[in-house]
This record gives C-alpha cells, sequence and structure tokens, in this order.
C-alpha cells in the first residue's frame, strides 16, 4: 500500500499552489465559489462554462498535482463562470484514484487549494455500479451518506498530523451530505423534467478498486445497506468536510453490479445452476460511454442547480 502520510513539503505545496493559480488568473475567476469535480465519462461538463471566459491549466504544471492516468479522466483544471447567475467555478477535468498508485494526500490534495482559493460548494460527479433493482442503468444518484470499505482497516485521508489550519483532528461525518444541496438537486430535476423516479437519494459504497466486484463482493455490499459502488468520490468528500466545505455528490449509474444467485438450490439441476453466470461482467468502456451519452442530463442538472445556489 503506498504511504498515506505526506511529507512538511507537501504541505507547505498548498499554499504554492493556490499562489500559482491566483497569479495566472483575472481577480474574478481567481475566487471560485464552487469547484466541481467530473467523473469518469463526465468531463464534458466543462463545456457548462462559457468559452470566452475559460482558463485552464493542465495537472502537470500546477505544482503538487499528479497527472490523471484513466481513460475518460482528461487532467485539467478550468475557471470560469457557470450558468445565469455567472458563478466563479472551478472544474477538475479528470480526478485522481488510489489505485493509480497515489496516496490519498495526493488524491485529495486539490480540495484544500479550492479551500485556499475561497471555494464554498464542492459537487462531486462520478460513475457507479448499481447495487439495488431500482437504480438502473442512466438513473442519477444524490449522495445521502457513504461507506468507506478502506477506511475501517484506517485507509483515510485525514491519517497523519492533522492539519489545524485546515479542520480538527476528529471531524464528524453524519452530516457530510448538505440538506439544502440535496433539496436543490431534487428541484432542478423537477425543473428539468426529469423522469420521476429517475433520480435517487443513494448511499455510495467506496471500493478501492480497479478490480470490480466479485459476486459476492457485491452481495456484501448490498447488505452492508449501500446503493451504489465506486472508486472514488469518498476521499476527496472527507477533506472536504474537514475544511468546512458544504458538499453535494451526484453518482451516475453506469451498470448494474454483477450479483446474480443461482436460479436454483436443487444441486441435481445443472442448467440451471450454471445460469450463475448469465450476467455479462461490467468494463470500463461500458462506463465511458453512459457518462459520455447521459452527459447532456448531468451538465443541465449541474448548471440548474448552480442557479439556485
Ligand atoms: O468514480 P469515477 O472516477 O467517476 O469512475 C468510476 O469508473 C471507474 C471504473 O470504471 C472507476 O474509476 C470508478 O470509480
Ligand atoms: N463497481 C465499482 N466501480 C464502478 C462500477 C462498478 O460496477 N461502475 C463504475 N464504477
Amino acid at each position: 500500500m503506498p504511504p498515506q502520510v505526506s511529507t512538511d513539503e507537501t504541505d507547505e505545496l498548498f499554499t504554492v499552489a493556490a499562489d500559482y493559480l491566483r497569479k495566472r488568473l483575472t481577480p474574478e475567476l481567481s475566487q471560485p465559489k464552487v469547484a466541481i469535480i467530473c467523473g469518469s465519462g463526465l468531463g464534458g461538463l466543462v463545456d457548462t462554462i462559457e468559452e470566452t471566459d475559460k482558463v485552464e491549466f493542465s495537472y502537470e504544471e500546477i505544482p503538487g498535482f499528479v497527472s490523471s492516468t484513466v481513460p475518460g479522466h482528461a487532467g485539467k483544471l478550468a475557471f470560469g463562470l457557470l450558468g445565469k447567475n455567472k458563478m466563479p467555478t472551478v472544474l477538475m477535468v479528470g480526478r485522481f484514484h488510489f489505485y493509480e498508485g497515489y496516496n490519498l494526500k495526493q488524491i485529495t490534495f486539490p480540495i484544500r487549494i479550492f479551500k485556499l482559493l475561497g471555494v464554498e460548494t464542492l459537487i462531486v460527479t462520478g460513475a457507479a455500479g448499481s447495487l439495488r433493482e431500482e437504480f438502473e442503468t442512466g438513473d442519477i444518484g444524490v449522495l445521502s451518506d457513504h461507506i468507506s470499505i478502506p477506511g475501517f482497516c484506517g485507509v483515510n485521508p485525514l491519517s497523519g498530523p492533522n492539519l489545524p489550519a485546515f479542520g480538527p483532528r476528529f471531524t464528524a461525518l453524519s452530516d457530510t451530505y448538505d440538506y439544502e444541496l440535496r433539496v436543490k438537486a431534487f428541484k432542478a430535476a423537477q425543473k428539468l423534467n426529469f423522469t420521476p423516479g429517475s433520480i435517487k437519494e443513494s448511499i455510495y459504497c467506496f471500493a478501492g478498486g480497479p478490480t470490480y466486484e466479485t459476486r459476492a463482493e457485491a452481495r456484501f455490499l448490498k447488505s452492508t445497506g449501500g446503493d451504489v459502488v465506486g472508486m472514488s468520490t469518498v476521499p476527496e468528500i472527507i477533506v472536504a468536510k474537514h475544511c468546512g466545505i458544504k458538499i453535494l455528490g451526484l453518482i451516475l449509474v453506469t451498470n448494474k453490479v454483477v450479483e446474480k444467485k443461482p436460479k436454483s438450490a436443487d444441486p441435481m439441476n445443472y442448467q440451471q445452476m450454471m445460469n450463475y453466470q448469465d450476467q455479462e461482467p461490467v468494463n470500463h468502456e461500458e462506463v465511458i460511454a453512459l457518462g459520455v451519452s447521459k452527459a447532456k442530463d448531468m451538465k443541465n442538472l449541474v448548471k440548474t442547480i448552480i442557479e439556485l445556489i
């Protein structure tokens, strides 16, 4: 497992990175109020900001940022004004994942930069597999809670020395997902005439990846009370909560998690027992394709929510 404790040098880098960006932006763009993280296949969210006032930085050029290595994650930070209310916004077009070999400090580094720049609200988007019959592919989940499987084993972005300048040693997560923002998400969906039931409150299970779940793991996750499962989102959310940023999580259900049980309990009925194999395995290309096909809905939703803020 990669080390999770950063060096002092990395901690100083928060200020260096924030200054680097501030110096290259107009005063209006250098104080974003909203940050958006674009999940797999959802990079098109960057089109919600006007081309005319967009300023972009590749992750490679920003001090302290690591690189995006996953297909469907472009690897750039975009600043601009979003929606009718011209909200100063920063978008992470592509996120970092634990399974890329990065430690949780590296993955969550941008969140504290956003805090230093003045961000008050974080909208995290992502792709996830559905653990429930009633969550269809293409549905959108508004996160109401999460279960961090790595967290149970001590894998937490707040492990190691606390940074009191950002928040306390011990952080309560019981009210992580802002109620008012969740209400705004549903109001926005109603305004956009989304099919009733296609947007639902959801509990996100964070699994480390990069392997998708075995059938037994899927059944276990379902039994924990989770609705959807993905390999990201939670580390960024924990760090945002630690430093007092309001959080909205929006998840696109890109696939159903494979978990079918045998159709017959009769051990002599081989044909029915073999039905255990009747679902196709999930793959990342399918995840991205679904994201791209629903990009317009996600874009409209995020834009309308921001207009309600
Ligand atoms: O959470 P995002 O990055 O949106 O993507 C999800 O899709 C990828 C797997 O297909 C994993 O990265 C998983 O977390
Ligand atoms: N499992 C885990 N992460 C995912 C999935 C899945 O089925 N789909 C998209 N991200």
